[in-house]
């Protein structure tokens, strides 16, 4: 609803793209250090068919879906660093996280892209095409849990995957996660989206809207499991609504 509510405002108010500042990520100590970083080093180098999908999103009633681009810049700078191939992405929308991915693996790198809906994915399919990166692009519409759980049945596909970015329904991340241990290789790198949900985190449940609730518990039960978690090296970083890199070490 907040979410709703924000939509409404900024359209009301006739906010262009780049002046608007989502809910959910603003975790820095004022708008204007986040709306610094975007216009210094985020906007300046994002590839043009990004920001053409960033901008068609951006009047779509769901827009506070896509994730936030300084998260995205530094998913991209892992996916380099880590020389992804093959990877797999976890809630697709209009595809702000999966252009990126497909714009910066190489030419024969393959991303397995899971979302239960086809209609926001088709939305940015026509931006993705003009790029020249649809061939990288395997589109399964489906929730994710079962497709995981099918490449698992090919014994070959563990231990395959450099990289995976999840950004779904926030109550199976601890489900993808066991799944995603087994499909990512040693030295391969998970990262996890909404890690501390607006905030909400912190607050007592009793200053939590209704809506934000279940949102919050599910960041809290993931951030425990992950922290005790022996099989990977993480970093919850504040950018965007909080992402959490995991690195497989066993
Ligand atoms: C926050 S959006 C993803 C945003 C995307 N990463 C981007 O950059 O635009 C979450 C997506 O997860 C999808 N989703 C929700 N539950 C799902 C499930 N069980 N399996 C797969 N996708 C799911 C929704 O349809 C929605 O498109
Ligand atoms: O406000 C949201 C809600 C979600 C969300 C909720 C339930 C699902 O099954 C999938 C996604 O995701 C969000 C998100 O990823 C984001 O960056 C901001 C807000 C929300």
């Amino acid at each position: 609803m907040i979410n709703l509510v924000y939509y409404l405002v900024t359209a009301a108010m006739g906010s262009t793209n780049e002046e608007i500042i989502k809910p959910h990520a603003v975790l820095l100590q004022s708008k204007e250090l986040y709306k610094y970083i975007l216009q210094t080093s985020v906007y300046p180098r994002e590839a043009a068919p990004l920001k053409e999908l960033r901008e068609a999103t951006a009047t779509h009633h769901m827009s506070f879906y896509a994730t936030a681009p300084d998260a995205g810049q530094l998913v991209a700078l892992l996916l380099k660093m880590v020389n992804a191939k093959q990877t797999i992405e976890i809630g697709v929308y209009t595809g702000y996280s999966l252009l990126l991915a497909a714009l910066t693996i190489p030419d024969d790198g393959k991303i397995t892209a899971i979302d239960i809906n086809r209609t926001t994915y088709e939305m940015g399919l026509p931006i993705m095409k003009k790029a020249g990166v649809e061939h990288k692009i395997n589109f399964i519409e489906s929730p994710a849990l079962p497709v995981l759980d099918k490449l698992l049945e090919d014994k070959e596909k563990e231990g395959s995957i450099d990289f995976a970015f999840v950004d779904a329904d926030k109550g199976n991340y601890k489900n993808y996660h066991e799944r995603l241990m087994k499909l990512i290789k040693i030295g391969g790198i998970v990262v996890y989206d909404n890690t501390l949900w607006g905030g909400t985190v912190v607050l007592p449940e009793d200053d939590v809207p209704e809506f934000e609730r279940e949102g919050r518990k599910s960041a809290l039960e993931f951030n425990q499991k992950i922290s005790a978690d022996p099989r990977v090296e993480i970093c919850l970083a504040p950018l965007g609504d909080g992402i959490t890199i995991c690195r497989r070490i066993s």
